[in-house]
């Protein structure tokens, strides 16, 4: 095996590791709270910084949970071919990583921004690492556990922006706290053989893909409409972005409500995508009209 192929293929593992896509947008929307803070002025050297803490943090906390979950995603195909699971690397090399890249991503919350934002950090990577990852095995409670470090990244950048936990902060919180319901859901529906097979059971109503699990999704995008203005209603951001965010609340509501009535995997891969789509262009929609 020549060296250059090596060094790519470690890279590989430890991008997966850390799950990068998903790592991306959660440190996306930690520099988005950062930046929305009021007094926060766009600093090119304090945003990469930013996005190396919450890297750092992200990439252990989804460390330790595939430490935590080798056997089980062992028996998913979604995730088989993970580096620990598919036995390219060991449990100890992975600690070992979990270890350093946390400590060096709360040092880095700590140092350049504030502790509030570090002891954040630490929290949000605990309650995943440590209580929903377990918890998975028990319920489908655990998604609503999960949701709280999922939503934690804006609210960790604006604690790193302001020094204090202002209700704006809590406005972002609410907006990405809803959106990973329907999120979530709509994954768990598209895998839910994968889940049924290693013993999950995470869709709400009874575990099952059903019209209970697709009205609750409804439910939850129906209530992002209303939170998506309040960032408007606080003074934080302008009109325009407001529209935005109702317009794409409807699109992201209107994909929730064919789940609901088809009942099928295409219609939940469409709400899938559309998730990504509604957050990011939220995100961009709302930093661009700061007020
Ligand atoms: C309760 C909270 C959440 C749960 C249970 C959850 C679950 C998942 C799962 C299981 C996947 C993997 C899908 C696959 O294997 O193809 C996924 C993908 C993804 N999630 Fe979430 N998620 C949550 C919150 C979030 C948050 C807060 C973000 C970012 C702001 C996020 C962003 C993403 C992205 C970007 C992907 C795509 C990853 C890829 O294609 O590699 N998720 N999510
Ligand atoms: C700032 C900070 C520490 C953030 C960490 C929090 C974080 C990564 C939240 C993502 C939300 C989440 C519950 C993902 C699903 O994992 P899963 O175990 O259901 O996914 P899997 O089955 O693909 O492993």
């Amino acid at each position: 095996m020549s060296l250059s192929y090596a060094v790519a293929s470690k890279a590989r593992d430890y991008f997966q590791l850390m799950k990068f896509n998903l790592t991306f947008m959660v440190v996306f929307s930690c520099a988005w709270g950062y930046l929305l803070v009021p007094e926060v002025e766009f600093g090119l050297l304090k945003v990469l910084l930013l996005f190396a803490g919450g890297l750092l943090v992200s990439g252990s906390a989804n460390t330790i949970n595939q430490v935590l979950e080798k056997n089980t995603d062992k028996l998913m195909a979604r995730t088989a071919s993970r580096p620990l699971p598919a036995g390219r690397l060991s449990e100890r090399e992975a600690a070992l990583v979990a270890v350093l890249t946390g400590a060096g991503g709360i040092a880095i919350m700590g140092l350049c921004f504030n502790w509030l934002s570090a002891v954040l950090s630490l929290v949000s990577l605990i309650l995943y690492g440590f209580v929903y990852t377990p918890w998975k095995k028990w319920n489908s409670l655990a998604v609503l556990v999960g949701a709280i470090p999922g939503a934690m990244p804006p609210l960790i950048g604006w604690a790193a922006g302001a020094n204090h936990l202002g209700e704006g902060g809590w406005a972002l919180f609410a907006i990405q706290f809803l959106w990973q319901f329907p999120h979530f859901w709509a994954i768990a529906w598209i895998a839910h053989q994968d889940y049924t097979r290693a013993g999950f059971k995470l869709l709400p109503a009874a575990g099952g893909p059903n019209k209970m699990t697709a009205l609750q999704a409804v439910t939850y995008a129906l209530l992002l409409i209303p939170a998506g203005i309040v960032p408007y209603l606080l003074k934080i951001t302008g009109s325009i972005s407001a529209i935005i965010a109702i317009l794409a609340g409807i699109f992201f509501l209107y994909r929730a409500i064919m789940l609901y009535r088809k009942c099928d995997v295409p219609s939940a891969r469409k709400l899938m995508f559309g998730s990504y789509i509604y957050l990011t262009i939220v995100q961009l929609a709302l930093l661009a009209d700061k007020a």
